[in-house]
C-alpha cells in the first residue's frame, strides 16, 4: 500500500484532513507551518523519517472570481512559484525566464484525476488547474487580476504548495496540492472568510484520499 505524506499548513487544517482520513496506517498528517519556506524545511524534515510515496499539500485557500467559488475544492494540475522572480519595469520575469531553475512542478495526474473524479461522484463540487504559492496573501483587487492574467490557468492561490512540493522533488516523489476555499482572493476581508466550510471540504477531501490510496 503507497505510504503517503500530507502536509497541512495549521492545526485546524491538519485536525480536518484526519477526520476524514482516520487512523489509516499509511497515511501520516503534519503541520508544515505557514508560508513556502516553512513549508518547504519541514517537508524535507518529515520525509526523512519514512518511506514515502507520495506527497500532498492540502489546506484552505483563496479562489479566483468566477474560477473557484468558497465551498470548492482545487485539485492541483500544476503548482506554481508565483512571485519567485524578478520585476521588470515592463513585466514579471519568472525564474524560468531568469534561467535560474523552474516556477512550476507538475502535479501528479493519476491521482488528481482519482481525488477529482471520487469527490464528483460524492457530491463535492471540483475545479482543477493551477495552484498559486505566495509568500503574500494577495490584499487587492489589482494584484488579484494581474495575477488571473499571467496564470490563465490559476484556479486558487495558498501560501505552502510550492515548498512543499520542492521538498518532494528532491525525493523525485509524486506531489499533489489540494485546496479548499475558504475566500475570493482580493481586498482582504478575515470576517468574510467561511473557514467552517473550508475545513468541512477538507475533511470530505480526507475522505476520498482514504477511500483512494488504502
Ligand atoms: O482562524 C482559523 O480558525 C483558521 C483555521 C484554519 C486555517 C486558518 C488560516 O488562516 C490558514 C492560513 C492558510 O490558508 C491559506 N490561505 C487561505 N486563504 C488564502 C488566500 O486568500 N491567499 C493565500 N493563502 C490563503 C494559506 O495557505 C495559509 O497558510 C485559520
Amino acid at each position: 500500500m503507497a505510504k503517503i505524506l500530507i502536509m497541512t499548513a495549521v492545526e485546524a487544517e491538519k485536525e480536518a484532513v484526519k477526520r476524514g482520513v482516520g487512523d489509516e496506517a499509511n497515511i501520516n498528517v503534519a503541520n508544515a507551518g505557514v508560508g513556502p519556506a516553512q513549508a518547504a524545511a519541514r517537508t524535507a524534515f518529515a520525509l526523512t523519517s519514512d518511506d514515502y510515496d507520495m506527497v500532498m499539500s492540502a489546506g484552505i485557500a483563496g479562489g479566483f472570481k468566477n474560477r473557484a467559488a468558497i465551498g470548492d475544492l482545487v485539485i492541483s494540475e500544476r503548482i506554481v512559484a508565483a512571485d519567485l522572480g524578478a520585476e521588470s519595469s515592463e513585466s514579471f520575469l519568472p525564474v524560468d525566464e531568469l534561467g535560474f531553475g523552474s516556477s512550476v512542478i507538475v502535479a501528479d495526474a493519476s491521482s488528481a484525476q482519482q481525488m477529482s473524479a471520487r469527490l464528483s461522484e460524492n457530491g463535492q463540487v471540483v475545479q482543477t488547474g493551477g495552484i498559486l504559492t505566495l509568500a503574500t496573501v494577495t490584499g487587492t483587487e489589482e494584484t488579484a487580476r494581474v495575477l488571473e492574467q499571467r496564470y490563465t490557468d490559476a484556479q486558487a492561490e495558498a501560501m505552502e504548495g510550492f515548498g512543499v512540493a520542492s521538498a518532494a522533488s528532491e525525493k523525485n516523489l509524486p506531489v499533489l496540492e489540494i485546496r479548499a476555499i475558504s475566500n475570493l482572493i482580493g481586498p482582504r476581508d478575515k470576517e468574510n472568510w467561511n473557514i467552517k466550510e473550508a475545513l468541512a471540504t477538507l475533511e470530505k477531501a480526507g475522505v476520498a484520499i482514504k477511500e483512494i490510496f488504502t
